[in-house]
């Protein structure tokens, strides 16, 4: 039996701006069927990596691949197989939830009755039919109503690779339960998942393989234990990362 592509590979993955390199040949595969996190410091390459992985961001040099599809030689057949949450997601504005799924899910070509059931579930899982019988704009949403609404988008095609740039961040912690189960239940069904995060404690206990980036290359990957090594994740990214100490001099004013 052929061995499953990976879910997602990238080959020499780079991308400058100007002078500014900031993802540097990386290679990667990210298994079928794992729970895969993406960490790393600010301005690492992360939602660099993830845009170009998932046909948003042209890469400067080398491919990406979704389950061996290059997603820029044929981004239909990938995009087809993706679910994507952007980072500093573009929405519509002017629609409703509900309208902005429905509106969504018509433009991927699934059938009107079957849009209509998935749009009325997603939005009741999700805690956003209150807002969405009070007619509220997803202009007027909140930064975490914004994301679980972008993540419905990115759920409502039955994808099988979901690629999402910190889903965590501004959601409370109710709907971060509800999150975690949709994303579990996601990957039991054999779907694959990259999540960006740098919420460390989180990866650790949703993820199942990692990798640590820095200046715009992989400085370790794996599963999450290989990665790790005895110790936390927190610990091992410091070590690799570097940690920023004030001397007692610094900043002395603020408290002044
Ligand atoms: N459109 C752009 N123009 C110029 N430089 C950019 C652009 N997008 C990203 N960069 C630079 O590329 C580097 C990587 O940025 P990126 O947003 O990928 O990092 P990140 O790991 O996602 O960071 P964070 O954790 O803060 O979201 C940074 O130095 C950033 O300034």
């Amino acid at each position: 039996m052929d061995t499953p592509a990976p879910a997602l590979r990238f080959d020499g993955l780079s991308r400058h701006f100007g002078d500014k390199v900031a993802v540097d040949a990386v290679d990667l595969r990210i298994p079928p069927g794992s729970f895969y996190g993406l960490v790393g410091p600010n301005g690492a390459g992360k939602t660099t990596v993830l845009s170009m992985a998932t046909g948003l961001l042209r890469p400067s040099a080398g491919r990406a691949l979704v389950r061996g599809i290059d997603v820029w030689e044929d981004p239909v057949a990938a995009k087809r197989a993706l679910g994507v949450l952007p980072d500093g997601l573009a929405l519509p504005e002017r629609l409703t939830g509900g309208e902005l799924l429905t509106y969504w899910g018509r433009f991927r070509g699934i059938d009107a009755a079957v849009v209509a059931a998935r749009t009325t579930e997603l939005l009741r899982i999700l805690e956003l039919e209150e807002a969405e019988r009070l007619g509220t704009l997803v202009g007027e949403y909140s930064t975490g109503m914004r994301k679980k609404i972008g993540l419905a988008t990115a759920l409502l095609h039955t994808p099988t690779v979901l690629v999402l740039d910190e889903p965590y961040e501004a959601v409370d912690p109710v709907s971060a339960r509800v999150l975690t189960s949709i994303l579990r239940r996601f990957v039991a069904a054999g779907g694959s998942i990259v999540l960006s995060s740098h919420v460390m404690p989180l990866v650790e206990q949703l993820c199942d393989h990692v990798a640590i980036m820095a200046a715009g290359r992989i400085v370790a990957d794996g599963t999450l234990d290989e990665v790790r090594a005895g110790g936390t994740l927190e610990d091992r990214f410091v070590e690799l990362v570097g940690s920023t100490e004030l001397d007692a001099e610094e900043l002395s004013w603020i408290a002044s």
